[in-house]
């Protein structure tokens, strides 16, 4: 890994984060998150709860409201335009879409993960250097498309397609990941093998990632941490095996948690059945509602557990 800062500051902090989009909708409600360096968490919720806004708050692509974001101890909201173009490359974003060039190789959409740091003229020339082509090339091998590298993009699957895009975003020699439903537009058996890719990747070079992410089963097989959010508040913070069936209805609403497991295990595909299996949030037995307590002591979550 290549020009990490060495400092002792939390990867990612964010400080009582507010966005209100000029509509009205209050995405995000005084956010407050501490990523450790070399954490995994995945961002739950429904639709609507704000965990894209949340993402994009972090790179500013959506620009907060209120609050701080602080990466590796750096404040982003108030970094001028150049400060924040320095910033941006080492936050790695992995799309739900891919946003690959069709038209380019493996190898160009990999290498374009450099453009923040190449320059334009270099790039748009396909000068990149040595050292540049040879991570390119392992960390194709290491996302499992050697022999890709000069296929088009247009050509391959959806999970080809985010395979190039989690090495386009590790090009960048990131110190965050941040990960926007990686899986959503991927069968069950890509899902999970995109997931456990994803996972394994941060553990071995230590990268921080915050993955949104609406499979709950992938998330809390994979991931460290579960944060979810719900209406903008984050109502759970904690273990993956804290996500008994209040919490689930603290982060959703009102469900029957119990039989999702029936649902899933009548699934006659076996694709799904491996996709499936040894999935710990759904195969949740009964759990007394006055026992059921997350691992944190959030306060925000007795808030939202109140108003369940
Ligand atoms: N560009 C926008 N303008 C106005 N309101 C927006 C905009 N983007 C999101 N919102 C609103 O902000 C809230 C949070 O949306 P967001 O997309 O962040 O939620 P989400 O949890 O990612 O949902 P999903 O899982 O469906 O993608 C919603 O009420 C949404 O309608």
């Amino acid at each position: 890994m290549r020009g990490h800062a060495d400092t002792d500051a939390p990867m990612l902090e964010l400080q009582g984060l507010v966005k209100r989009y000029p509509t009205g909708d209050l995405a995000l409600d005084h956010v407050d998150l501490t990523v450790p360096r070399g954490q995994v968490v995945a961002l739950i919720g429904p639709s609507g709860a704000g965990k894209s806004t949340l993402i994009r708050c972090i790179n500013r692509l959506v620009e907060p409201s209120g609050g701080d974001v602080r990466l590796d101890g750096r404040s982003l909201p108030t970094q001028s335009a150049r400060e924040l173009r320095r910033t941006r490359r080492q936050l790695g974003m992995i799309f739900q879409e891919y946003a690959l060039v069709e038209r380019l190789t493996v190898m160009e959409n990999v290498l374009s993960g450099r453009l923040g740091y190449t320059g334009f003229w270099r790039s748009w020339a396909r000068r990149y250097p040595q050292a540049d082509l040879e991570q390119a090339f392992y960390l194709l091998d290491r996302v499992g498309l050697t022999g890709f590298e000069n296929k088009r993009a247009d050509a391959l699957s959806g999970g080809q397609r985010q395979r190039v895009g989690i090495a386009r975003a590790l090009m960048q020699d990131p110190l965050l990941l941040l990960v926007d439903e990686p899986t959503a537009s991927l069968d069950p058996k890509t899902s999970r093998q995109i997931m456990r890719l994803l996972c394994e990747i941060c553990r071995e070079r230590g990268l921080s990632a915050i993955i949104n992410i609406h499979d709950v089963a992938l998330a809390t097989q994979f991931a460290d941490r579960i944060v979810g959010l719900r209406k903008g508040r984050l109502v759970y913070d904690g273990q993956p095996a804290g996500l008994v069936p209040q919490v689930l209805t603290d982060i959703y609403g009102m469900e029957d948690w119990h039989d999702a497991g029936h649902e899933h295990d009548a699934d006659p595909a076996s694709d799904a059945r491996e996709a499936l299996a040894g999935m710990p949030s759904l195969s949740i037995t009964a759990t007394p509602a006055d026992t059921a307590s997350p691992a944190s002591s959030n306060d925000t979550l007795h808030t939202a557990r109140a108003t369940a």
